[in-house]
Order: C-alpha cells, then structure tokens, then sequence
C-alpha cells in the first residue's frame, strides 16, 4: 500500500505542483530576511527588522511551491533552528561574506546544526550573502572559512549572491526549483 501511494505521489509530481520544504538559517543581519523577501517581489526592501522567532512565507515560482521558514539568527533563536530543519528538503545556510569578524562563529554554528542525527542526509545550500559589499568572500574562499570541504554524507552547494543587487539570485532559484523532494542520500 505504502508502495503504491508512494509511486502515485511520484507520479504526480512529475506532471503537477510540487511543494518544497526549506529552512533559511544563519546569523543575525546575514541578509535572511532579505532573500526572502527578494525571492518572493523581486525587490530588495532595505527595512527589515530583525526576525523574532520564525517567519513561515510560501512563495510560488512556476510550478513550485516554496514553503520556507524564515528563522531568527540572534543567538537566543539558534537552539530552536534544528527543530525547524528536521523535515525540510534542503537547509539554505544564509552568510554575511564581507563580515570577516563572524565567519568562524558561522562555521561552529553551521557544523554544530549538521552534528544533529535528526538532519542526517537532509541536502545543505550555502549562500554567502552582500557580495555587492568590498572584501566579501568569493565561492572559493568561502567553502574554505566555513569548512564545507569537511562535511560528509548530504549534498552540498555553494553560491556567491547579493539579495541587494540581486546578483546571482536566479541561478540559486534554479538550484531550489530543481531539488528534488527530500534531498536525502
Ligand atoms: N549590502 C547588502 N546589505 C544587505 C544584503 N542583504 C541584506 N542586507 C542588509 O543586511 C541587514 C540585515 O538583513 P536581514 O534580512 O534583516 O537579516 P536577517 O538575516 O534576516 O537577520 P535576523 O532576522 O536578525 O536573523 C539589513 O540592513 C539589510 O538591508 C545584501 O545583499 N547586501
Ligand atoms: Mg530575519
């Protein structure tokens, strides 16, 4: 039975809407917010605040539904964001490239979400952010300061953007649209 439901929902989302399940995580001011916010008008609106808590969004592109929680990065928010991220399909780890002072805290908290056996698998999308900002990390420089070269077993990608000059935006939006549901090795 199970089998068969499970063939069928395949089969669907091969020719209808698909939903995708995704945590935004990251620092406080890392820009997560703002992505959002991007991903969903095409806009960059300069007054967020910061986020308490979560924000849910759903935000449709074609033929996807994107379902998102919008996590808060100040440090009191942290040790709720495993909660958030044991059920989605992809995590999108949200960096502040030009902010050298909090790369290394970036990496502990990143490193320290993935050591949960709850988020085993689940596929990891990292985007460091404000690249339109002098002295911001280039793709290269960033796997290196946050150690993504370490990390084993779930699929790993990683892009330069700027939610404020958009650049780079849509090749991470193609990336979202073509996960495959519960990106899990
Ligand atoms: N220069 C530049 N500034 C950006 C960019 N993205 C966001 N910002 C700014 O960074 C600040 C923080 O942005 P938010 O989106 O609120 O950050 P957040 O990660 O949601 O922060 P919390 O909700 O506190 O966790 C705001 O002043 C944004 O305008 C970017 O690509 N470039
Ligand atoms: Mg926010």
């Amino acid at each position: 039975m199970r089998f068969w439901s499970r063939l069928v929902n395949w089969l669907s989302s091969l020719f209808w809407n698909q939903e995708l399940e995704l945590s935004i995580i990251g620092l406080q001011s890392a820009g997560k917010t703002t992505f959002v916010n991007v991903l969903a008008t095409s806009e960059f609106d300069e007054d967020t605040i910061p986020t308490i808590g979560f924000n849910r969004r759903h935000i449709r592109k074609g033929r996807v539904q994107l379902r998102l929680w919008d996590l808060g990065g100040h440090p009191k928010f942290r040790e709720s964001w495993e909660k958030y991220c044991r059920d989605v399909d992809c995590i999108v780890f949200i960096v502040d490239s030009a902010d050298h002072g909090n790369l290394e805290v970036a990496s502990a908290q990143l490193h320290k979400l993935l050591s949960w056996p709850s988020l085993q698998g689940i596929g990891l999308l990292v985007l460091g952010n404000k690249n339109d900002l002098d002295g911001a990390l280039n793709e290269e420089e960033l796997i290196s300061a946050l150690n993504l070269q370490s990390i084993t077993g779930r699929t790993v990608a990683c892009y330069s953007v700027s939610a404020k000059s958009q650049n780079n935006i849509d090749v991470v939006l193609r990336y979202l649209t073509n996960l495959p549901k519960k990106q899990r090795t």
